[in-house]
């Protein structure tokens, strides 16, 4: 093993830094170390590497950055993925944001000089986070920043240690990867105002970028850990006060989850504190909960509301245990889904529409923002219920975000909602918040049983109509990861042009720049949107049989280098037929089959089946 040593920094240029209190800057020492598969060597001359700058370095950070988050792989154990969320790369990153927080407060108190700016940090169970914490504390303290550890927490937890007095932090950083696999980890940004932008996050990644390039592998070694804080305990007595104080409980208004069964399964993630310090101290039984205990392996699924078998196991353990209810939870807990008393699944649509049946009676006749792979079976069940409904891009904070510009241009807009299962409340400071969303059905539930109905929640959305046909399939692009992008972008723009000149009988985009849709749509043309995702497209469907009966949603994903697209139809096969359509008419017929691998459609075309 090679000896290290430890050589104090020479203080930061920057003003912060000059004026940083000694409590903030000795919580680290540094020590510029590369790792080497044998150990680390140490580096005597910093100075030597900081002119080092190499593109693709500088490029690898900035892939790292995935609309308004952060992700990588963390560890090894992918095929064809190398780690790029390295420490030296957290290290940058968290140094970058602190940078920026600080950036940020000196602007809004007029150039005065901040100090003991507090930034929280908490992170998912996943076991490449306590080795990337230590780097995220080190970056922070570099930037100048005091750290505070929240350990295991929640997005939404995050978030709200900005607001929660009296904690009320300056800024926190999430860090997790939802629910992709072990491997890779992640971040997520906030300060009280919300989270962070996608344009945010990319200025984040330049600056991290930068910094990385001139430091390649070298890591500081934290000296001093920053100070631990129980933040989720208050969190979630902040829980429980709005559940009692919304349902009121004219008998026992401490325990008003008195005769409830409640099953939470929390995929090993971050969940598990609402069963013990949420539904337990509210009296309910929560007996049959299942993945309650954190494990970054995440042996027993993907924790997802999303994934069948989170669903389908937590259906069974609803009917088992004859529940009222039943909860899943993805791994930082800013998404959620529910199963009723009856064992029927809630998400993706369904939950959509459960949420907008609960918001729609408190906020009659308000706009809800989805993305564009709703069914048009939801859009009927909004406006039935004097709902407007507004399909814009996929992502959770383009979601967001336009339900924002609405309410600012007076338009008012109270949930917005991905089919993921990010969902956010204009009342819940438009945080997407999987807890809160389960909060406000728990609330709902508790109110129809005072009301007197023995229905479940499930009950709010008989009238929703599923589409006969739902599928999604992926294309890998095939492509070096730096230019998958464009490739990806020459794709879609492809389809667009193909749809655009007819050469696809029966498909058609219709231009939407107001957003208000019923049908298909060629999603918000009218404004500017962040380069990552302008191109996202949707096309309703018509045949000589049926008439319009589906639709066809395009675009690249956030996270891995393919094509996703979402087909639905009110047809039995319909979207088997959209599919051959699209494989012969479209990716043949214009060459794209030389940068997609079209194995899955041609599977899917073959057997029926997606697999
Ligand atoms: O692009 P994909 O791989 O389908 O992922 C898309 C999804 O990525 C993340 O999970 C975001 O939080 C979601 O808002 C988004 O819908």
């Amino acid at each position: 093993m090679a000896a290290t040593s430890t050589s104090l920094l020479t203080a930061p240029t920057n003003s912060h830094k000059r004026n940083l209190r000694p409590s903030a800057y000795t919580q680290l020492n540094f020590c510029f170390q590369r790792r080497t598969t044998h150990g680390c060597i140490v580096f005597s001359n910093a100075t030597k590497y900081t002119e080092v700058v190499i593109d693709e370095e500088i490029d690898k950070i900035k892939r790292l950055q995935n609309g308004p988050d952060i992700r990588g792989v963390a560890i090894e154990g992918e095929k064809g993925r190398t780690v790029d969320l390295s420490p030296a790369a957290v290290e940058a990153i968290a140094e970058s944001f602190g940078e920026w927080v600080i950036d940020g407060l000196e602007k809004e108190r007029r150039q005065q000089t901040v100090e003991d700016v507090r930034v929280s940090f908490g992170r998912d169970p996943r076991i490449s986070g306590p080795s990337l914490s230590a780097a995220g504390f080190s970056g922070l303290a570099r930037a100048g920043c005091l750290a505070f550890d929240m350990g295991l927490a929640t997005t939404p937890a995050c978030f709200m240690s900005t607001l929660l007095q009296p904690f009320a932090f300056d800024a926190s950083i999430m860090m997790t990867a939802s629910h992709l696999p072990y491997t890779r980890n992640g971040f997520k940004f906030f300060t009280p105002k919300g989270g962070l932008t996608a344009m945010e996050v990319e200025g984040l990644c330049d600056r991290a970028a930068r910094k990385y390039a001139n430091r390649m592998t070298k890591v500081s070694v934290t000296v001093n850990p920053p100070a631990r804080i129980d933040f989720m305990s208050a969190y979630a007595r902040h829980l429980r006060d709005i559940i009692k104080e919304r349902v009121n409980h004219p008998l026992h208004y401490d325990t008003p989850l008195k005769g409830f069964q409640i099953i939470v399964n929390a995929g090993n993630g971050s969940g598990g504190f609402f069963t013990w310090d949420v539904l337990d101290k509210l009296g309910a039984d929560t007996f049959g909960s299942l993945n309650l205990n954190p494990d970054g392996m995440f042996p027993n699924h993907i924790p997802n509301p999303e994934d069948k078998i989170a669903m389908s196991l937590t259906r069974t353990a609803v009917l088992e245990n004859s529940a009222n209810l039943g909860i899943v939870f993805d791994t930082d807990v800013d998404r959620s889904g529910v199963v009723d008393d009856k064992g029927n699944s809630i998400n993706g649509d369904r939950l959509i529409a459960l949420m907008a049946a609960i918001v729609l009676r408190e906020h009659p006749g308000t706009t809800i923002v989805t993305d564009a792979r709703t069914s048009m079976g939801l859009t009927q069940f909004i406006t039935n219920r004097g709902g407007h409904h507004c399909l814009y891009r996929v992502g959770y904070r383009n979601v967001i975000d336009k339900g924002i510009q609405l309410n600012k241009e007076g338009i008012e807009t109270h949930l917005m909602m991905e089919t993921s299962g990010h969902g956010a409340l204009k009342e819940n400071h438009f945080l997407d918040d999987g807890a809160y969303m389960v909060v406000k059905t728990i609330i709902e539930m508790v109110r129809m049983k005072l009301a007197g109905s023995d229905e479940g929640i499930g009950s709010l959305i008989k009238e929703l109509e599923d589409p006969a046909d739902s599928v999604e399939l992926r294309m890998n692009i095939l492509s070096e990861p730096r230019y998958a992008k464009a490739k990806g972008a020459e794709i879609v723009e492809k389809f667009r042009n193909y749809v655009e000149e007819g050469w696809l009988t029966g498909w058609e985009f219709d231009t939407c720049g107001d957003c208000w849709v019923s049908e298909g749509c060629l999603v918000d043309t009218n404004d500017a949107p962040a380069a990552i995702d302008a191109r996202m497209y949707r096309a309703k469907v018509s045949d000589e049989e049926h008439g319009q009966h589906g639709w066809l949603h395009i675009r690249q994903s956030i996270h891995n280098p393919n094509i996703a697209m979402n087909m639905q139809s009110s047809v039995q096969g319909g979207c088997l037929s959209m599919a051959r359509v699209l494989l012969n008419k479209f990716i043949l017929a214009s060459g794209m089959d030389r940068i997609l691998d079209i194995s899955q459609i041609e599977r899917y075309i073959r057997s029926g089946f997606v697999s």
